[in-house]
């Protein structure tokens, strides 16, 4: 886990910037499940309402039946009281189904609605979003709504019908008594806050100290090649330690706040003693009270402090499903990639064209000025330092971005007037880094082309010379690819990326050459299977090799966002410039950017 990263575990989840609003619109959610939450409340009041009861029903046992020795009367109570609480089990079990009914659907749309958001956003929102940030959304915030609504609601409902419920019952038992517990019942509530307010401030850090020491040890587990090469282990292993430390105090801390727990029982124990002193003191001078109605009114009072700590606690977590459902509203609020209006492209060869375009991915330009002409069916080979900007300039033509400044035409019509879709429909995209689905090597290939058949995708194979790799893994072409195809080489990602282009057979093209060092063999392999690619294809390729550059109609050399030349090989050779200058010192012969990973 990366410092940075730590900060952000250690900070926690941020609370709701606007709790009311965000309050009112997740109430809005539960609207058509209004009927379903109407008779869970129902429910709900019953069960509270007859436990309630029931108590009563057990001093009344006292006074009426053990009392007077009548032991056929004690038996009808006590079927009663079998009777009522198979009711209260069953009403209970209502509530739960249908709040736990409620809650699933909600959660279940909200993660429909999430994920179809994600998938119309543009690109810049994921440039500004963390990838664990977007997940978390999807997993705990829906979670944790999920569980408020499905336990909380009840809960809230639950402890404020047994506070005002068990109040009226005590006053109706005994006033008095009432009275004095209500002196001093603030003690049992205060000292139970107490304790609730400490230990769950050392479980958080503890929580944030438990996540520390294992992102940590995770990142650099998986890390163990770096470790060597830069015989980093020492310091690694210092880090650790300190983390570790800090575990164990936080550890400690939770473990110390755990002693109030005794505390707190003693305190609770010794006002239990003191009413119940009061009452018997009561009962023996002749007060108006009974020896049933005081055990009744002892169990009223050892559940009246409940629902209390019930609700203080329930606040902090209905607190958290707010903010993450502020989260989830942010996320389904942001405008989506948006076609409505547009014209579709009107394919008529694919000549590029970009003039005096700029860009910015966030306030700095990183494109200044660019303008170059592509004729239709002809390559051109961007090249410059890595972080130049070619995969930006290539970016800008599928409309992943849109230019600040300056026009992009394809076959003389302004990019900016059509339809993403449209224009996308028209490229085909050969990637640095591949992206391989945990499926088939048949099926990542088709992925661009989903009804193709099974000749086709092997027809498209064999043209991109990736054939013969596929037939020596272990299943062929049903091959399944894990992790990203992350046992394939770079060079044979690659043909499978190409594969995949000349499947989907678009007319026009943009190739991002594999930067890491591929071996002579699949890069020739690799460079048969572009060339097949290319032909007669308008195609913009970001270029990392000599051979590419050689073979390209057009060549444009960018640095830091500028387009310092452009021309041919020959007509930039006889030039002199830096384009001369970088074959001169074979920049280009070696891959220009290093190699990630
Ligand atoms: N998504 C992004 N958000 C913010 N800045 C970005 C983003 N992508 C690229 N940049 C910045 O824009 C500049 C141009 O990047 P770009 O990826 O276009 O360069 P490149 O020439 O393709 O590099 P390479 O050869 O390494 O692929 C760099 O300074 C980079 O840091």
């Amino acid at each position: 886990m990366s410092r940075h990263r730590q900060k952000k575990a250690m900070a926690g989840p941020k609370p709701a910037q606007n709790t009311w609003p965000t309050l009112k619109r997740l109430i809005g959610t539960l609207r058509p499940s209004l009927g379903m939450i109407i008779l869970a409340s129902i429910a709900n009041t019953l069960v509270t309402a007859l436990t309630i009861f029931s108590m009563y029903l057990m001093g009344l046992a006292i006074d009426k039946y053990i009392l007077q020795m009548d032991l056929e009367g004690l038996g009808r109570l006590a079927l009663g009281m079998i009777a009522l609480f198979i009711t209260t089990s069953a009403l209970s079990y209502l509530d739960t189904r249908i709040m736990a009914l409620v809650a699933q659907n909600i959660s279940k749309s909200l993660r429909a609605s999430i994920f179809a958001q994600l998938l119309r956003l543009p690109l810049s929102y994921f440039d500004r979003q963390s990838s664990g940030d977007l997940m978390s959304r999807l997993t705990n915030d829906v979670d944790s709504i999920n569980q408020t609504l499905a336990t909380s609601v009840s809960s809230v409902l639950e402890a404020l019908i047994n506070l005002v419920g068990i109040f009226i019952a005590m006053m109706l038992l005994s006033p008095t008594l009432t009275g004095w517990s209500m002196l001093v019942l603030p003690f049992v509530f205060i000292s139970t806050r107490v304790v609730i307010h400490f230990s769950s401030r050392y479980y958080r850090a503890l929580q944030q100290n438990l996540g520390a020491v294992n992102g940590y040890a995770e990142e650099h587990i998986s890390a163990q090649k770096m470790l060597l090469l830069y015989d980093t282990r020492e310091s690694v292993q210092k880090d650790f330690i300190r983390l570790n430390d800090d575990l164990a105090d936080a550890y400690k801390k939770a473990q110390a706040a755990s002693v109030l727990k005794p505390i707190t029982d003693f305190l609770n124990n010794l006002v239990f003693l003191t009413v119940t002193l009061i009452g018997s003191y009561l009962i023996i001078t002749g007060g108006q009270l009974t020896v049933g109605i005081l055990f009744s009114f002892l169990m009223y009072m050892r559940r009246f402090t409940r629902p209390l700590n019930d609700l203080a606690s329930l606040f902090n977590t209905i607190q958290a499903a707010i903010a993450g459902a502020e989260r989830i509203f942010n996320l389904l609020d942001s405008p989506p990639e948006d076609d409505t209006g547009l014209k579709a492209y009107d394919f008529k060869g694919g000549a590029i064209s970009y003039r005096q375009v700029s860009f910015s991915y966030d306030d700095e330009e990183v494109l200044h000025d660019i303008s170059f002409e592509v004729p239709s069916g002809e390559t051109v080979a961007l090249v410059g330092a890595t972080g130049s900007g070619k995969t930006t300039i290539a970016s800008l033509l599928n409309r992943y971005y849109d230019p600040d400044k300056g026009t992009i035409f394809l076959d003389g019509q302004d990019t900016s007037q059509l339809s993403r879709q449209s224009i996308r429909d028209q490229i085909g995209l050969v990637l640095q880094n591949t992206f391989l689905f945990t499926e088939s090597v048949a099926d990542n290939i088709r992925y661009s082309r989903p009804e193709a058949t099974k000749a086709e995708v092997i027809a498209a194979a064999k043209a991109a010379g990736a054939d013969d790799f596929i037939r020596q893994l272990p299943h062929g072409y049903e091959t399944i690819l894990k992790d990203n195809g992350s046992n394939l080489s770079g060079g044979q990602r690659q043909l499978l990326a190409v594969s995949r282009a000349i499947l989907a057979d678009k007319p026009l093209l943009i190739l991002d050459e594999a930067t890491s060092s591929i071996d002579t063999k699949t890069e020739k392999l690799v460079q048969a299977s572009f060339a097949q690619l290319t032909r007669g294809r308008t195609t913009m390729i970001i270029a990392h090799r000599l051979s590419t550059i050689r073979n390209a109609d057009h060549i444009i050399v960018i640095d830091d966002g500028r387009i310092v030349e452009q021309g041919n090989h020959q007509t930039l050779l006889e030039k002199g410039g830096v384009y001369a200058r970088m074959h001169a010192s074979q920049d280009l012969a070696e891959p220009i950017a290093v190699p990630a990973g």
